[in-house]
Parts: C-alpha cells; structure tokens; sequence
C-alpha cells in the first residue's frame, strides 16, 4: 500500500466504522511484541534479552509504549528511550504513554546525540518506534543522531511499521537509515518494500492486522 492510503484506511477505521484509534493501536504494538518476543525463542537462551523502545513525537511512538507494556508481561526486561518529554505526546501516543508511567513502565528521555550515545547499549534489542507513516523527508535532528547510535550499536534492531529513514513508497533509504533485521508492518506491506534497494534496511518482514474490517481492506485491494 501506498504511504497516504495506509493513512487514510486509519482514518476511515477510526471514523466511519468508529474503532477507537486506542483498539488499532493496542492490536498493533500487541502483535509487534508478539513477533519481537519470537525472535528470543531461536537463541535457546531462557534469558531473555532486554529491550530497548526508542520513541518518536507521534503515533508510531505510541505504539512503542504499547510495545514495551506487552512485553514485559511476556517476561522481557523492557525500556523506553523518549526523543521528546512525554507531556508533548498527543492523542493515542500521549494516552498509552500516561498508561506506561503508571504502569511503572521505565522511561528515559534523550535530549541530545551524548544522551542518546549513553543511553544505548550494546546487546540489546533496539526497536525503532520514532518515525512511521508520518514522516516527511530525512530524518532531522536528533532523530537522525538516534538512528546513528542505534545502527552503531550490537544487537538486533526491530523496525515498527517502517525503518526510520526509508520512504515507505518508493523504497529509496535516507543518507541515515535505520538497519533493520526485521520490519513489522501494520495494515498491509508498503509498496516501497518491494524495492530491493530497501532490502538490507527491512530485514525480515512481516505483516500485522490491527483489526480493520475485511471490507474496508477489500475497498483498498489488499484483502
Ligand atoms: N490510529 C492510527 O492512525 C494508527 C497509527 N499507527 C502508528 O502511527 C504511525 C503514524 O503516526 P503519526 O501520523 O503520528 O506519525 P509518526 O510517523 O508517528 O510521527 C510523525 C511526526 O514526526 C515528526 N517528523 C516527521 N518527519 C520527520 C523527520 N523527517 N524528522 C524528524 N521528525 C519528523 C512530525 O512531527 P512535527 O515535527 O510536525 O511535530 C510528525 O508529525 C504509523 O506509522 C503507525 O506506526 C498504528 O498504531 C496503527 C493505528
Ligand atoms: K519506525
């Protein structure tokens, strides 16, 4: 699908079939902590290896505190690295954000390129929540520091909905892209995907529902 479809099938879901933004969202970051938590199950280890949730000023952050409260009820030690202070969230993001403070949830906020090169480890799994659907051009400022420090780092890099960095239509990376392993996607693939220009960012791919009826994904083609 095309970057301003995906959108508006958002839209449409929310607002003439009145599923609350709040149920996408949730059975979105439910299903991408599924697929996360499935990568732990190849290195026999029983541990299970800490998560770092890198979060931007939008939705696709919003997801990310989603991520990290399902998570750590699957038994990963989770935390979250906010690229703003979380009184600036809105919305779905904003709601899901108060719900991971109360829940406890760790919360870290980077305010330059030092913090985040303290705050990021090594051996971690880093999932990229910072920039989604919503993004216009390369990835500015700090974010583009956060994407830096993250493809730096050892450990395996998770990308929500799409790698920061890589325009979800043509497939073309930014000079600063996020390097995923593996790309979890929501509604539909994007049609910038399919260019093999954008394979070393995606990694492995897969495709979340969030609950859209059947109907409204057969009026788009993608059902
Ligand atoms: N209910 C739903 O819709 C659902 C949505 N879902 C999730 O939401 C995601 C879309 O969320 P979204 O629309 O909030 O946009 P998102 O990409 O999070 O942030 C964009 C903001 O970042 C900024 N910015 C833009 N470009 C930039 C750049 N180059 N460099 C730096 N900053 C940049 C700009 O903010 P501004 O600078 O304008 O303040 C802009 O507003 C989608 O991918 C999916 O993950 C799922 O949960 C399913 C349900
Ligand atoms: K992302």
């Amino acid at each position: 699908m095309k970057r301003e479809d995906v959108r508006r099938v958002d839209q449409i879901a929310i607002g003439t079939y009145g599923i609350s933004g709040l149920v996408l969202m949730e059975n979105a970051g439910r299903g991408a902590a599924e697929h996360i938590a499935a990568l732990h199950h190849g290195s026999g280890a029983d541990v299970k290896r800490p998560v770092c949730i890198l979060c931007g000023p939008g939705n696709n952050g919003g997801d990310g505190y989603v991520i990290a409260r399902h998570l750590e009820l699957l038994g990963f030690p989770v935390r979250i690295v906010s690229l703003v202070p979380t009184d600036r969230l809105t919305g779905d993001a904003f709601a899901n954000a108060a719900i991971a403070m109360k829940a406890g949830l760790p919360i870290q906020v980077a305010r330059s390129a030092e913090d985040l090169e303290q705050l990021l480890v090594d051996d971690e799994i880093v999932v990229d929540c910072l920039l989604g659907t919503g993004a216009t051009g390369a990835p500015r400022g700090l974010y583009a520091d956060a994407v830096t420090v993250a493809n730096a780092r050892r450990g395996v890099r998770v990308a929500i909905d799409l790698p920061t960095g890589l325009d979800c239509d043509t497939g073309i990376p930014s000079d600063v892209t996020f390097r995923a392993d593996m790309t979890v996607t929501f509604v539909a693939q994007k049609d910038g995907f399919s260019n093999s220009e954008a394979k070393p960012w995606l990694g492995t791919i897969h495709v979340v529902g969030i609950g859209v009826p059947k109907m409204l994904l057969m009026e788009f083609g993608v059902a």
